[in-house]
């Protein structure tokens, strides 16, 4: 399948999920395996995504980092399809960018691209770390230019025991993939 055509399904099944009570107990449970992590553990400092509708919800993860003290930063898109991550607190003022994210306002000298933990968003994801984005080749740009320690979250239509979907050069692999043990 094609990468637009396989964001499109993705879409679909997403749409489908988030109007079950499954997808709160799936999220429960890899917000769960995340926090027992090692690599979430050490961290100090995390980058995230304010998530959109369809997404994990992150809100509990960066609830999570604050109560356990520590920084969190989030993606601002930003002109050549770079991302500039900020930090983000409970005072931080979030703007609604034109493609309907939440992003907090850029300040260059606040600007961070070295991370304990990244936690990168996207449709699908395979055992082995291959991901399928939105389609910007945000992440990818970013971790080319900085490596980084790298976990996805991923619910159980986003969950891929090999991809069908081309991967490309240019795709980074993620470190670790988390999802959801099956229930049913
Ligand atoms: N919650 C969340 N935030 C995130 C991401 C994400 O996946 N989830 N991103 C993950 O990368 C980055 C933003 N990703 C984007 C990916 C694609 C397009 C995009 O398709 N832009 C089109 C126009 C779309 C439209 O017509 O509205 C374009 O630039 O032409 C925009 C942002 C950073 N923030
Ligand atoms: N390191 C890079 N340098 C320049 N262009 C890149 C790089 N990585 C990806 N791209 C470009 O980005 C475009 C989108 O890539 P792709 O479809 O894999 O995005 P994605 O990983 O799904 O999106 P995202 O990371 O934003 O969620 C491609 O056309 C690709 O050529």
């Amino acid at each position: 399948m094609e990468k637009a055509a396989a964001r499109q399904l993705l879409i679909k099944r997403l749409t489908n999920l988030a109007q079950q009570a499954d997808k709160q107990q799936e999220q429960q449970q890899l917000y769960q395996q995340l926090f027992a992590l090692p690599q979430w553990q050490q961290a100090k400092r995390i980058g995230l995504t304010i998530s959109q509708a369809l997404e994990v919800a992150t809100q509990p993860i960066i609830e999570a980092a604050w109560a356990a003290g520590k920084t969190v930063y989030v993606p601002k898109v930003m002109p050549q399809r770079q991302l500039a991550f900020l930090p983000y607190t409970a005072t931080t003022v979030l703007v609604q960018s034109k493609f309907g994210l939440h992003e907090p306002a850029y300040q260059a000298e606040l600007v961070a691209t070295d991370f304990d933990l990244l936690l990168v968003p996207g449709l699908a994801f395979t055992a082995a770390g291959k991901r399928l984005g939105f389609g910007g080749g945000y992440y990818d740009r970013f971790l080319a230019q900085h490596p980084q320690k790298t976990v996805s979250l991923a619910l159980s239509p986003q969950f891929y025991t090999t991809a069908d979907w081309p991967v490309e050069r240019f795709d980074m692999t993620i470190d670790h993939v988390i999802t959801v043990k099956q229930v049913k």
